[in-house]
């Protein structure tokens, strides 16, 4: 039996993906198989030698220690788009809560719970609407940094709102650039768009490169009427230049997914925050768990990689009688190796794939027989080998 530990609470219907004969699921396991979660600080502490795989019901893995998992020989698999909808949603909702008077002017109608007399009370309400006028998202422009699945889909409903839509992403993938309207203009650099944006919305994973990307120089590029959108990451904005920025009049609104306790204590209306509820939504929860509990099931009963970002994706229809999984340094000649140990022990290969990602490489080797303990190890004990997985 697979043991799968679970942090966070993870979608019944993703859970239901582990078949119940081969796999147990708990909150507490000794020595689990894998690890399954969502958006809990994963410490290296809190990952036993026994695992072997960790899966994301989510989009970022900044919760995760990655590079220790890579130095392990562990996968961390995540659900890339499977929330994308929901998160779009939300900014559009962000978007139309930073150009209309919505939540001053509901808390407006909520202050006048006492009034009795309707006549009286519709005729105060219009004359005190015009403090709650706004401005329509038509004809102004959006600026997307981050044109992945949250921001391709973003660019869509942002144009189909009649805006103009810039984006700016130097990292941007061929499939991601497939799904991009051919109307979406790309920026050169950040600070064009920062500086060319009505709205600015933040939709690119937090790493060393995007820490604080969005600092005092990018903001005081920004129009005065600018309305900042962080669903993305805390990180990604350094919040005490955009307090300065909101102060000084150099950004008119910023609304994130990510408080601070500073951002609760400002008055004056100036920012919107929400308690990281991008992806909260009954689709999208069901959406990652199933993506990441499948992708956990495939990997630990056949060794197969879908959608990791630490190791490459790799597929082998099952064949021979025995599979070997095998994880080690990205260097040469350790294949080889492997191959000479089994050719050594009469062993014939059915088939095999081989892939590497940056520091990593990982094999998938089908065989005519099943290899013994004594010649695992002897696989294992090779300088290089990270990890080696007999699947029956
Ligand atoms: N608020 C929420 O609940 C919520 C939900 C889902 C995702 N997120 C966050 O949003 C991020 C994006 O999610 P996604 O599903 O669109 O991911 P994605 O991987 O599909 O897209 C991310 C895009 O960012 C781009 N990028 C990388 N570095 C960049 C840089 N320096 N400047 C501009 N673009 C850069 C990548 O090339 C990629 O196209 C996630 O990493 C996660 O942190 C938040
Ligand atoms: O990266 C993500 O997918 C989001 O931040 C969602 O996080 P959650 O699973 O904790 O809602």
């Amino acid at each position: 039996m697979y043991k799968i530990l679970t942090f966070n609470q993870i979608a019944v219907v993703g859970l239901e993906r582990f078949p119940r004969d081969r796999f147990e699921i708990a909150s507490e396991f000794a020595s689990p198989d894998a690890i399954l979660l969502r958006s809990h600080k994963l410490a290296a502490e809190e990952i036993s030698p026994s695992v072997k795989a960790i899966g994301r019901a989510g989009a970022g893995t900044n919760n995760i220690p990655v590079g220790h998992c890579t130095e392990r020989g562990i996968p961390v698999f995540n659900s890339p788009g499977a929330n994308a909808n929901a998160v779009k949603e939300l900014v559009i909702a962000g978007l139309s809560l930073g150009s209309r008077g919505i939540l001053p002017g509901i808390e407006y109608v909520k202050s006048l719970g006492d009034m009795q007399d309707g006549a009286e009370l519709s005729k105060l309400l219009e004359k005190e609407k015009k403090r709650f006028k706004g401005n329509e998202l038509s004809g102004k422009t959006l600026g997307i940094v981050g044109l992945g699945a949250i921001g391709s889909m973003i660019a869509r409903a942002a144009l189909d709102l009649g805006m103009s839509v810039i984006g700016y992403d130097p990292a941007l993938s061929v499939d991601a650039a497939w799904r991009l309207p051919s109307s979406v203009q790309r920026m050169e650099n950040i600070s064009s768009l920062f500086a060319r944006a009505d709205y600015i919305t933040l939709h690119l994973p937090v790493l060393d490169s995007t820490r604080g990307l969005v600092n005092a120089d990018l903001l005081a590029n920004c129009k005065p009427s600018a309305c900042l959108l962080n669903f993305a990451r805390e990180e990604i904005v350094d919040v005490a230049a955009v307090e300065s920025a909101l102060d000084s009049g150099k950004l008119r609104q910023f609304i994130t997914d990510f408080p601070t306790p500073n951002l609760i204590a400002r008055t004056g209306g100036d920012v919107i925050l929400m308690p990281h509820i991008g992806a909260s939504t009954d689709e999208a929860e069901d959406n990652c768990a199933v993506m990441a509990s499948e992708q956990l099931v495939d990997f630990l009963e056949n060794g197969n990689i879908r959608n990791s970002v630490n190791f490459p994706a790799l597929y082998l229809e099952r064949s021979g009688a025995a599979r070997l999984a095998i994880s080690n340094r990205n260097v040469p000649k350790i294949l080889s190796s492997v191959l000479d140990i089994l050719a050594d022990a009469d062993i014939n290969i059915h088939d095999m794939l081989n892939k590497s990602r940056e520091e990593i490489a990982y094999n998938l080797i089908d065989l005519d027989a099943k290899p013994d303990t004594a010649l695992l190890d002897k696989i294992r004990g090779l300088d290089g080998v990270v990890n080696v997985r007999l699947i029956a």
